[in-house]
């Protein structure tokens, strides 16, 4: 079976978050588990291509509105990475070293999206799915089914995963002339509040559309940035498949990153060498639990709270918990958590910025992971946390309702709460103080954690019953 999965990020060429974990991980057990699967993403100027050998495989020149572009389809020349990676490279416009935020990101995304279909359509491909992840590549579907340039493959079946439902990528209808030829009978198909939107035409066009966590399939009818109507309509369409996690990347017996390796009979001193690593590394006093935040300074992680709690912990149970925050978002809350660093001299540091060597050392040396997030469709933080030993602290909301079970209850390991509040989380670290004193506890449930697999197996599983139902329905 054939299949190419659309991304805008794939660990290790282009990461900013979780997306890029799974488009890095997902494909790989795919491939061993026999099927044919290929990722396709934009070209970025980052170090994993300029150090990587890739070799052109195709080359033509898509239309968007007037504008004529040339464009390559790379292909990383050793499968390094477990699966073919393509690039789609568009010189001036699809070549930039970041990922987001230049002001033609409509024009990036839809000339990536019209060069893939050109690709597979000019060389007679027929894949058996695509699979598009988040709005990047939401417009496949639609150009599939309904635009005449691609007729050939009208019937080709497509799965659209929404890894953020927060993020639509819309824009005006005066861009429409950047789309091919399409059956005009159709635009409704595009249209959400009076503009292109590629998530809600995705999600309306795929065959199956599915969420990173059952949890969050149900949560998107009630809070998705203005498509709550629409998950509310399509609710049949949608299943949730939770997300594994890459066990060979994430694994503290062999994880390179870290200061000492360790598995999980060994779990209490490997945790206690990385701790001090860590501590020392940030000023903290490793004879206290340290408290770690890794993760997008935003709203959706709930990290505007996050200086609040931290310092309110701070005060009212001081000298009894460190906290260490590694992140980069908005400039408001970096602001706050650097003034706190400066406040509580060891008892608080922050690191602002990406790190991702730093974020293996953090999962490896804490001992709680804070995850106050308002949404949060899977979560892999406290999926990595889990098998790094460290309890995750958890609101209980979309896919950490879906995988972290609460101390208190049976079988349980992690500390779970019901709201991104101040009060909601310095409790909970009075739980994680209490808890961290008892030191038999704490073994067991770091045991108890470690022994749990969120492997992608089972998950990779699912998706190829879902490939295998949409193409058996295609095809009669
Ligand atoms: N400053 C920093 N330095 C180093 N590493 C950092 C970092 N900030 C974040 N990371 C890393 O980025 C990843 C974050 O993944 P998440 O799944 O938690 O969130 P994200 O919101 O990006 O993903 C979205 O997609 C994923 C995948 O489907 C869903 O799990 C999630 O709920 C959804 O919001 C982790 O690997 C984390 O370690």
């Amino acid at each position: 079976m054939k299949i190419y999965h659309l991304s805008a990020e794939c660990y290790p060429v282009a990461k900013v978050g979780g997306l890029a974990d799974v488009v890095g991980a997902l494909p790989k057990y795919q491939n061993l588990a026999g099927l044919d699967a290929a990722v396709v993403m934009p070209f970025y100027d980052r170090k994993f291509i300029r150090e990587n050998e890739f070799e052109t495989v195709f080359q033509s020149a898509t239309l968007l509105g007037t504008r004529r572009l040339y464009f390559e389809i790379l292909r990383e020349k050793t499968n390094k990475l477990g699966f073919p990676l393509y690039l789609v490279k568009i010189p001036g416009l699809v070549d930039r070293e970041n990922i987001y935020s230049y002001p033609d990101e409509t024009e990036q995304f839809i000339s990536f999206q019209l060069a893939f279909l050109d690709w597979i359509s000019y060389s007679q491909q027929s894949p058996d799915i695509i699979h598009c992840h988040d709005h990047h590549s939401g417009l496949v579907p639609f150009l599939l089914k309904y635009s005449k340039l691609y007729a050939r493959l009208a019937n080709t079946p497509t799965v659209f995963t929404i890894h953020n439902g927060q993020y639509h990528g819309a824009f005006g209808w005066d861009k429409l002339s950047y789309l091919p030829e399409i059956d005009l009978s159709k635009t409704g198909l595009l249209d959400w509040s009076g503009g292109i939107n590629p998530l809600a035409s995705a999600v309306r066009c795929a065959d199956r559309y599915t969420t990173v966590s059952p949890s969050y399939l149900d949560e998107l009818s009630h809070n998705s940035n203005g498509l709550e109507y629409l998950f509310f309509l399509e609710r049949d369409k949608g299943i949730g498949i939770i997300n594994g996690i890459d066990t060979e990347v994430w694994n503290p017996a062999t994880d390179p990153m870290i200061a000492a390796k360790y598995e999980a009979l060994k779990v209490t001193a490997g945790k206690k060498e990385n701790k001090e690593a860590l501590c020392a590394r940030f000023n903290l006093d490793p004879a206290k639990p340290v408290v770690n935040f890794i993760g997008r300074l935003v709203v959706e992680k709930g990290a505007d709270v996050l200086p609040a709690a931290v310092e309110t912990s701070l005060t009212d149970y001081a000298g009894k918990v460190n906290f260490l925050i590694l992140g980069t978002g908005d400039p408001d809350t970096e602001k706050e958590l650097q003034e706190l660093k400066e406040k509580f001299p060891g008892g608080c540091n922050v690191y602002i910025g990406y790190n991702e060597e730093l974020a293996h050392l953090c999962y490896a040396g804490s001992d709680f992971l804070l995850m106050p997030s308002r949404v949060e469709p899977c979560g892999l933080n406290q999926l990595y946390s889990l098998r790094y030993g460290t309890v995750p602290m958890v609101r209980s909301t979309g896919g950490l309702k879906d995988t972290v079970i609460d101390f208190g209850d049976k079988g349980g390991y992690g500390i779970r709460y019901n709201n991104t509040s101040v009060e909601d989380i310095c409790y909970s670290i009075s739980r994680a103080i209490e808890l961290y004193a008892d030191h038999k506890k704490m073994q067991t449930l770091r045991k108890r954690m470690m022994a749990l697999d969120f492997s992608w197996d089972k998950s990779a599983k699912q998706y190829m019953e879902l490939y295998k139902s949409i193409i058996s329905t295609t095809t009669i």
